[in-house]
């Protein structure tokens, strides 16, 4: 513009000028046309470039001016809309824009809603951004940016996939939150047994701060490669075969070296086309279910244990073994009260040191002992939490310190009744008291051990008292038996000879039944107790039952140096006279001797053996002992015999009485007889009854014997009177097997009325000790005899232990000094007070007595002097048949009963 209105006005003054102006002016054009041209190309360049640029950009872009047409948009801008690029050219109205897009479906909101939202977003002066859901789903996320002319410019981004993905990943995110609060570990793994998922509690456990640090890593990198492959193993089976594996319980070690046991499921995770991919695999921590599974299962075990008399040192250690499985870190100890009640053994320890085990064997108990000793004196438990500071280990220190022992809580094992039986401790390597489940198993261990050491001491008592005498606490038979078998071995071994000696105590019977059976027993365990004196801790004595003890000598270098030692040494220990309440006597005993291997080879000939040379020794006399001879057999098998011979003794006749006059000192008149058996066997002749009348009362046949006595003597009576001979009494010895007979009384009547003889001309000689064995019944007994009218003596007076005041209530007729005393009446002062005491008794009770086996005149002579009443023996008459009584009282005379 500036260059046409130059040249107008300097046409008139030079037209060459103008020409060359002209040509200047030409020249100018063209340089300028050229200069346009080129600067219009830089631009088109540079328009190229920002469209291509602005088409290559993945947002859509769009220019409107302030009349709302389009400037420019890219291609993006038509793809987001789905509108026809050529469409889009320069001045377009955002209005058909609009337009476009709801014929596309492209549309947020119809038209006019649109175009007011717009209209109030570009009135705004700021940016703004929003997300338009289209009507066809997608999201596009707009930012608008007003322009300073009031056009705008805004960029449309389709973020459709990435909300999409954003949904996916918040997803993700919110499952591993979800996973990591799950306290079991959860996993998947791929089919390479890799990790690609794991939650924080696996991850954890397994040393990895975050879960996704699990990720790719496979079991070798957690566990031991033996586990490892295990787990490998079992998942590769489950992805082959396709089938879960449900709550199988695993053990493993975690990072932190604790063993844990795991409850795992591990399923197959397939595609859509029904491939395994991997697994998902859930474990749970069954420790704590696991060790009260154990802990039940040990517990019913160790009861079983108790139950089948398991050894309790196997009980204890199981017991041990058992809390230490529950608890990390602890050693359990079990020390057992010593018999002796003051110290404390060693029980059961599995886990502590022996050298420290075997240091504290045998600690006493006290105030000041350790945790143990303190426990078992105070009865209580004491926990010392940490041993290097605790006075109570002062003394106890040093023994502890080597191992790193710090920690000692003690508790007493107590019995049902509150008794100590030992002490449970727990150890631990660390200074502290115990937890809360640690003090639970002190509780469980004490009181199973209590149970278990209980049972333990009840068996040891049974035992005991199945191999022991009761009464005197000596070994039983049972136990002789094993004694012996252990005798003979060492004796085969050392080539030495065992001794056997077979006790029976004289007269032990009379003390039982006249003094009670607790005298008697009082006199068992003195002689026990005596007998064990008098041998070496090797040896045994036995109680075989009753009065019978056996004594084992081990170990003997011949049977010679025996009758020299021992056995007067045991006889004189046993007749050490005794003290029994009021009564002072003296027992002896009938000892017999048999010598393995000599007398027998086995205990049950040894002791049978030494048993016939026992009775042998009763045979001769009492208090004295024999060897075993083998003819001694030939007794025992007489008696055999004999027993057999008496049963047919009755049915064959064999039996006779005789009868042996009974004299009144004064007068010298003959007034009862007493009817004595005599057995006439016929290839044995005549056999006393000292040797049948026992074998009798042992087999029972006394009741038919002594029946048949009761009626022939009362026959016989009768017989002489019917005779005409002066009546006399009859006397006949009753047994205690007889005696105690409930039909006594009948047979009596029966006896009497058969022979129509009187009662009084009747009298019963019992013994002493028949009587006290059971005072009220004899009693009783003997009242009703008298009320028949029947008299009643008692035989062998002053060997058995009655007591005055009873004796006052016998209904007696006469006291019967037994010819023991009457024998060395004249030289034996302690006889002549026995027989003078009697005699004044009698007085004093107003009975009469008489002396029997009186064989010489001083023996008379003695008892007129002290004014006995009668008597009766050798001096006068032996036994005569009953022609040799009539013979009798036809020449000698007989005064009538007093009766
Ligand atoms: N050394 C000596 N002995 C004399 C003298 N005078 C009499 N004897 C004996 O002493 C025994 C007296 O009888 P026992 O003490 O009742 O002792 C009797 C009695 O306990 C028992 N017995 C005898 N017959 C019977 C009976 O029918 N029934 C019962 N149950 N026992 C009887 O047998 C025992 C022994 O009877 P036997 O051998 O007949 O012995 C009689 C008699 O022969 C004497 O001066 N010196």
């Amino acid at each position: 513009m500036t260059t046409k209105s130059s040249k107008r006005a300097g046409e008139p003054a030079d037209r060459a000028g103008l020409a060359a102006l002209s040509k200047l002016a030409i020249a100018s054009y063209e340089d300028l046309e050229r200069e346009l041209k080129a600067k219009i190309a830089v631009l088109e360049a540079q328009a190229r470039r920002f469209e291509t640029a602005i088409d290559n950009i993945s947002q859509g872009i769009c220019f409107f001016d302030a009349g709302e047409r389009l400037i420019l948009c890219n291609r993006r801008y038509a793809e987001i809309y789905r509108i026809a690029p050529e469409k889009l050219h320069a001045g377009v109205t955002l209005g058909e824009i609009v337009g476009y897009r709801l014929a596309a479906n492209t549309s947020a909101m119809d038209g006019d809603a649109y175009l007011a939202f717009a209209r109030s977003v570009n009135s705004g002066t700021g940016p703004r951004n929003w997300p338009a859901e289209l009507k066809d789903g997608r999201t596009i996320q707009i930012s608008h940016q007003p322009m300073p002319d009031g056009g705008w410019v805004a960029t449309h981004e389709d973020i459709t996939e990435l909300i999409a993905s954003r949904l996916v990943m918040n997803q993700h995110v919110s499952l591993q939150t979800l996973i990591d609060w799950v306290p079991d570990y959860l996993w998947v793994k791929d089919t390479e047994s890799r990790f690609v998922v794991a939650n924080r509690a696996l991850a954890a456990d397994h040393g990895r701060q975050e879960a996704s640090e699990m990720v790719g890593l496979s079991d070798f990198d957690l566990h031991a490669p033996k586990l490892a492959r295990q787990f490998r193993a079992s998942e590769q089976d489950l992805l082959r075969s396709g089938q879960p594996m449900i709550d199988r319980e695993e053990f493993i070690v975690d990072a932190s070296g604790t063993g844990k046991w795991l409850s795992s499921t591990k399923v197959p995770l397939r595609n859509a086309q029904d491939e395994i991919f991997g697994l998902v695999g859930i474990a749970r921590d069954i420790t704590a279910r696991k060790q009260a599974d154990d802990l039940r299962n040990g517990q019913a075990q160790i009861l079983e244990m108790i139950v089948t008399n398991a050894p309790l040192e196997g009980v204890l250690e199981r017991l041990m073994r058992l809390i230490e499985s529950q608890l990390a870190g602890i050693s359990g100890s079990v020390l057992l009260l010593d018999k002796d009640g003051s110290h404390l053994r060693h029980g059961a320890a599995p886990s502590l040191v022996k050298d420290y085990t075997d240091a504290i064997d045998g600690v006493r108990i006290g105030p000041k002992v350790g945790s143990c000793g303190t426990a078992a004196y105070r009865r209580e438990p004491v926990i010392v939490t940490d041993i290097m500071n605790d006075p109570l280990w002062e003394d106890y220190r040093e023994l502890a310190a080597p191992y790193g022992y710090r920690s000692c809580w003690s508790t007493p094992i107590l019995s049902h009744n509150g008794a100590v039986l030992g002490v449970f401790a727990m150890y631990s390597t660390t200074a502290r008291e115990p937890a809360e489940n640690e003090n639970r198993l002190i509780d469980f261990t004490t009181r199973i051990a209590g149970i278990a050491i209980e049972r333990k001491l009840a068996e040891d008592r049974i035992h005991f008292m199945a191999n022991h005498d009761t009464l005197t606490g000596l070994p039983n038979r049972a136990l002789l038996s094993d004694r012996l078998a252990q005798a003979f071995v060492y004796a085969q071994r050392y080539d030495r000879w065992v001794t056997v000696l077979f006790i029976d105590l004289d007269n032990f019977k009379a003390v039982n039944d006249t003094l009670g059976h607790n005298a008697g027993d009082v006199l068992l365990k003195m002689v026990a107790s005596r007998m064990v004196g008098c041998v070496s801790a090797t040896d045994t004595v036995v109680r075989l039952g009753g009065d019978e003890f056996v004594i084992v000598l081990f170990d003997q270098v011949s049977d010679a140096d025996i009758g020299d030692t021992i056995l007067r040494k045991i006889q004189a220990s046993i007749a050490e006279p005794v003290q029994l309440g009021e009564h002072h006597l003296r027992i002896t005993a009938s000892i017999g001797i048999a010598t393995y291997p000599k007398d027998g080879s086995d205990a049950e000939t040894l002791l049978a053996n030494a048993d016939a040379a026992m009775y042998r020794a009763k045979e001769l006399g009492r208090d004295n002992f024999q060897f075993y001879a083998p003819e001694f057999n030939s007794t025992a098998q007489e008696k055999f015999f004999l027993q057999e011979e008496l049963r047919n003794a009755l049915a064959r006749a064999e039996f006779t009485l005789s009868y042996q006059p009974q004299v009144d000192l004064r007068s010298g008149h003959v007034f009862a007889v007493e009817a004595l058996i005599r057995w006439n066997h016929p290839s044995l002749g005549t056999i006393s009854p000292m040797k049948f009348i026992p074998l009798a009362e042992e087999t029972g046949l006394i009741v038919q014997i002594g029946d048949w006595v009761l009626h022939e003597a009362c026959r016989q009576n009768k017989d002489w009177q019917d005779a005409g001979l002066p009546p006399i009494v009859v006397c006949v010895n009753v047994s205690a097997r007889q005696f105690r007979e409930s039909n006594l009384i009948s047979r009596v009547v029966n006896a009497l009325k058969d022979s129509e003889l009187e009662a009084k001309y009747l009298e019963l000689e019992v013994t002493e000790s028949l009587i006290m064995q059971n005072i009220e019944t004899a009693v009783a007994t003997m009242n009703e005899l008298q009320s028949l009218g029947v008299q009643i003596s008692i035989d062998d007076f002053g060997t058995g232990y009655s007591s005055l005041s009873a004796l006052r209530t016998f209904p007696l007729a006469r006291l019967k000094i037994d010819k023991s005393f009457i024998k060395d009446l004249a030289a034996n002062e302690n006889d002549q007070a026995v027989a003078i005491a009697v005699i004044s008794l009698g007085q004093k009770l107003n009975l009469r007595v008489i002396a029997e086996g009186v064989e010489t005149e001083d023996q008379v002579a003695f008892l007129r002097k002290n004014n006995c009443d009668e008597m009766q023996g050798y001096h006068f008459s032996k036994p005569v048949s009953a022609a040799g009584i009539v013979q009798l009282l036809n020449t000698g005379g007989a005064r009538p009963s007093q009766k």
